[in-house]
């Protein structure tokens, strides 16, 4: 028995997941009429209605008891004080450092990081604003029109994401591309319709060694010096976001073109740091500004709240309750707004790179489901490719909904056709419909008693399907900081509640280093014998048939 599931109330919760079986949202719905008060947040700018997913008032009391349990709000304070609680890393979890407002110092290892954090945003704001005010120029003293991003994880998948989310409220001074996959065909897509000397590159590695990054940072140097022979051009169009000094400058960065990454922020935790340049150069620095004040606001509410009122705290005790407890193995992302289509990308790093693990603090092996699969799609797109399998299927994947109440344009009548479905699916994965609404529908339809009973399984929802409903004013850089701090801070207490290391990622580490080993052995057209019998078989055949 491991040390979370020898806790009392992990033995209750055990014991009421038991007794739910077979029980029905429905029937919960009936018998309580407050339930949706009951179970539903309001805070400033958000609605949170957790009230479709499978609880009681007791299973809600030791859900809470287990955050009691584990000594979570210690756990917060522990993080918070920076405390090295990235233990196999020996580093400290800080990225809430990177929004907190400039008067407040905070000394970590005899630094006041949040002066730190200040010089850089100060540093941040002076380039974005010489870059889209046309001040920056390139090396045949043009403007700047257009940057590439080029980073990988989460030195892309944040800046990109909120990009996307947030294009709305962008103005055209300047374009942003993003390069992530060492697949040439992206950066030769990107860079066919761009003039060198008016392109900025910023290469983005906490490390500055990952390889695909440098694979495309070094061909966008190729393409540079292609274009031009004038001195000093590579400063004029590449700047780095990174905490590796000695590799920018190898690489032939200037210093002043490097912004900081310190070791306490995480990669997929860093799109308030300078790895979110791209964004505030797309959109401008007060919108990205607006972004940190989203996420403080967010931070302020889990820092604050007690846990029974506390939106990530909820949030991850119906996770751990709906995988741990209730057999969940996927969970859904649903924003219903488009521009939010990366974020089931997003957050599937997020969760899976933080919480994707199977051993305890000390090492034990767990003896309980720790995180599910995180997948998902914008709605209403989703609906008419995967909801079949989310209404009618053998598993039964718990989703969050996500929506706003002002759409980012305003279309026509547009926004309520998105928001009806979004209101309609929830119900109906709560609701579903049992046989003899089916045989009544069928009936009004003037179908015969052996054309109904042939239908009747088929059209079956057994509904009791989970779902969790989050409502934002609107999907804005300071609504779009509050939605995904919450997400980051849901991820820390699941990882407490699971007993998870959340804030390192070996397992990405393992495939990285044989890559770069098989990259050697690709170089040459030697046939292969060090590995497996597979792995031998399939490197022999590529180098075999390839023809470059
Ligand atoms: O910023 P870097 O050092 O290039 O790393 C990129 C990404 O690679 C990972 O280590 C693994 O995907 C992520 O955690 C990180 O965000």
């Amino acid at each position: 028995m491991s040390n979370r599931t020898a806790l009392p109330s992990w033995q209750s919760l055990q014991l009421l997941a038991k007794n739910i079986q077979g029980v029905h949202l429905k029937q919960l719905f009936s018998d309580d009429a407050e339930r949706f008060e009951r179970y539903s947040i309001a805070i400033d700018g958000l609605l949170f209605d957790y009230s479709k997913n499978l609880i009681t008032p007791e299973i809600h009391e030791q859900l809470l008891a287990l955050a009691k349990d584990v000594n979570l709000i210690e756990w917060r304070e522990k993080m918070f004080r920076g405390e090295r609680i990235n233990f196999t890393e020996n580093r400290s979890v800080l990225h809430t450092a990177l929004r907190q407002r400039a008067d407040n110092p905070f000394m970590l290892d005899g630094e006041n990081i949040n002066q730190a954090v200040h010089t850089e945003l100060k540093k941040m704001s002076v380039f974005v604003e010489q870059v889209r005010s046309g001040a920056w120029l390139g090396y045949d003293n043009q403007a700047i029109t257009d940057v590439v991003s080029i980073g990988v994880g989460g030195s892309n998948l944040g800046p990109q994401m909120a990009t996307e989310a947030l294009k709305p409220y962008a103005d055209d001074r300047l374009n942003v591309h993003y390069v992530s996959n060492a697949d040439g065909v992206q950066i030769h897509q990107v860079l066919a319709r761009l003039n060198p000397a008016t392109t900025l590159f910023v290469v983005s590695s906490k490390t500055f060694t990952t390889s695909e990054t440098m694979t495309n940072a070094r061909t966008a140097l190729a393409w540079l010096n292609a274009a031009t022979d004038v001195e000093g051009a590579v400063a004029k169009h590449f700047v780095a976001v990174s905490s590796n000094l000695t590799k920018t400058a190898e690489f032939g960065i200037d210093s002043a073109n490097v912004f900081a990454m310190w070791d306490w922020v995480g990669g997929r935790f860093s799109l308030w740091s300078a790895i979110g340049l791209p964004i505030a150069l797309y959109l401008g620095f007060d919108t990205f500004t607006e972004l940190l004040a989203g996420a403080a606001d967010a931070d302020e509410h889990f820092f604050n709240t007690e846990l029974s009122q506390n939106i990530p705290v909820i949030m991850a005790l119906l996770s751990v309750w709906n995988t741990s407890f209730l057999g969940a193995k996927a969970q859904a992302i649903l924003p219903y707004d488009q521009t939010m289509h990366m974020l089931p990308a997003y957050l599937q790093q997020a969760e899976m790179e933080s919480n994707g693990k199977s051993v305890t603090f000390a090492g034990d092996s767990v003896d309980y489901t720790t995180v599910p699969l995180i997948w998902g799609m914008t709605g209403i797109n989703g609906q008419h490719a995967f909801y079949q399998y989310l209404h009618q299927g053998t598993t039964i994947v718990p989703a969050d909904f996500i929506g706003s109440i002002e759409p980012s344009v305003a279309v026509g009548h547009h926004h309520q056709v998105l928001m009806s479905n979004f209101f309609a699916q929830t119900q109906a994965l709560m609701n579903g419909v049992d046989a003899n609404e089916v045989r009544a529908a069928l009936g009004k339809k003037g179908l015969s008693d052996t054309e109904i009973e042939q239908l009747v399984a088929h059209k079956v929802h057994q509904g009791n399907r989970p779902t969790t409903s989050i409502i934002l004013d609107k999907i804005d850089a300071r609504g779009l900081g509050r939605l995904i701090a919450f997400y980051e801070h849901k991820i820390f207490c699941q990882g407490i509640l699971l007993e998870i290391c959340s804030f390192d990622q070996w397992g990405v580490e393992l495939g990285k280093g044989l890559a770069s080993n098989i990259e050697a052995e690709l170089a040459t057209n030697n046939i292969v014998l060090g590995h497996d019998s597979s792995t031998n078989g399939l490197v022999n055949y590529f180098k075999q048939k390839r023809t470059i």
